[in-house]
């Protein structure tokens, strides 16, 4: 069992600080990070895959440091969100040359092995430069696999691949977090993110902006108003009496649905059920109407940008959801 751990960490490139000051902790399982163009991301993959070092602080796998350390690098496989590949070998070469620089046993056989993982034997023996991108992408990753690494790091492996090619690489990641494997993927594509992650860490602006399942995440900005679809056996005295009871931000009635916005997530699913019962009005579904992982997103970016506007390029901002925020709930 791997667990990478990134404390205090920053990494500027001259003026450009694309990590401020992130302290995460990425275990056994799949781990989703999450956040917006240049938010930190590559950089945070790059210093845990080793091709990096921080410029303050540390990341270490089991409490080794990973930058310049080879017994560590055998453990870590990493598919970069470059595009460049050597496209002139063909896609066996060009993982067999892997298992070589890994100095394997057998690296025909390893080779043979990770092609087959993502499934990629039949064309094995056309030139990668012939590839289509998410073939590119598979042979990139049978590389990365090809010496059974505990830790696997993915920057935007779904790009550039179709639905057939993205639910097979969903079903191979989530069999690799099953065996118990690290696995850290980052991802714009919130769905499969919300698809795949059992754990999601959120950068913004190079910020650490929250950590978690996030429902949870969600659930803990008790501070934003939270929507909901509303069906009862009287959408109308409901609306009443929620109005009555003037803890919820906005009532209205759309339809056969009735729409409230609740101002506190925690009260509102406590009282709802109290004022329908005093009502005698009956709830037949109650439906969060913005719970995606969307909204959670925009919400953190603009919480994150509203702190980083009060505070100096280099001072860590704590977002609604930062994990010192997880710990106080
Ligand atoms: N080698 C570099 N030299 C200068 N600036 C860099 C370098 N690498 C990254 N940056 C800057 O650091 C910030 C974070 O970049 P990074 O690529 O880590 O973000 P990202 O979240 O991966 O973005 P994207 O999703 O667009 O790839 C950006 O402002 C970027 O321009």
């Amino acid at each position: 069992m791997a667990t990478l751990q990134i404390d205090a960490c920053s990494r500027w490139f001259g003026n450009v600080v694309a990590v401020n000051d992130v302290t995460m902790t990425v275990g056994p399982g799949i781990t989703g990070l999450l956040g917006p163009n240049g938010a930190g991301k590559s950089t945070l993959i790059h210093m845990l895959g080793g091709f990096l070092p921080p410029s303050a602080g540390t990341v270490t796998l089991d409490g080794a440091t990973i930058w310049k350390n080879q017994e560590v690098y055998r453990t870590i496989g990493i598919v970069t969100e470059r595009e460049a590949t050597y496209d002139f070998l063909t896609g066996k070469q060009f993982v067999r040359a892997s298992a070589e620089l890994h100095g394997l046993a057998d690296p025909g056989a390893a080779a043979h092995r990770a092609l087959e993982t993502v499934a990629m034997t039949d064309a094995q023996d056309r030139k990668v430069g012939e590839y289509s991108k998410g073939m590119k992408q598979r042979v990139k990753m049978a590389s990365a696999l090809v010496h059974d690494p505990a830790v696997l790091l993915l920057d935007e492996p779904f790009n550039g691949m179709d639905p057939r090619q993205r639910l097979h690489l969903i079903e191979l990641l989530r069999d690799m977090g099953a065996e118990g494997r690290t696995v850290l993927f980052s991802s714009h594509i919130l769905e499969e993110v919300e698809l795949l992650a059992h754990q999601i860490e959120v950068v913004v602006s190079g910020r650490h902006a929250a950590s978690g399942d996030y429902r949870e995440i969600r659930r803990l900005m008790i501070d934003r108003p939270h929507r909901y679809t509303i069906t009862s056996s009287d959408n109308r005295s409901l609306a009443s009496a929620l109005v009555a009871d003037g803890s919820t931000a906005g009532v209205s009635i759309d339809g056969d649905v009735l729409r409230v916005q609740a101002s506190e997530f925690l009260r509102f699913a406590a009282l709802l059920p109290r004022v329908a019962r005093d009502a005698d009005v009956r709830l037949l579904q109650v439906t969060p109407s913005d719970e995606s992982l969307e909204s959670v997103f925009s919400y953190l970016v603009e919480s994150s940008s509203r702190a980083s506007s009060r505070t100096s390029s280099r001072t860590p901002a704590r977002a609604t959801a930062s994990p010192a925020t997880r710990e106080r709930s």
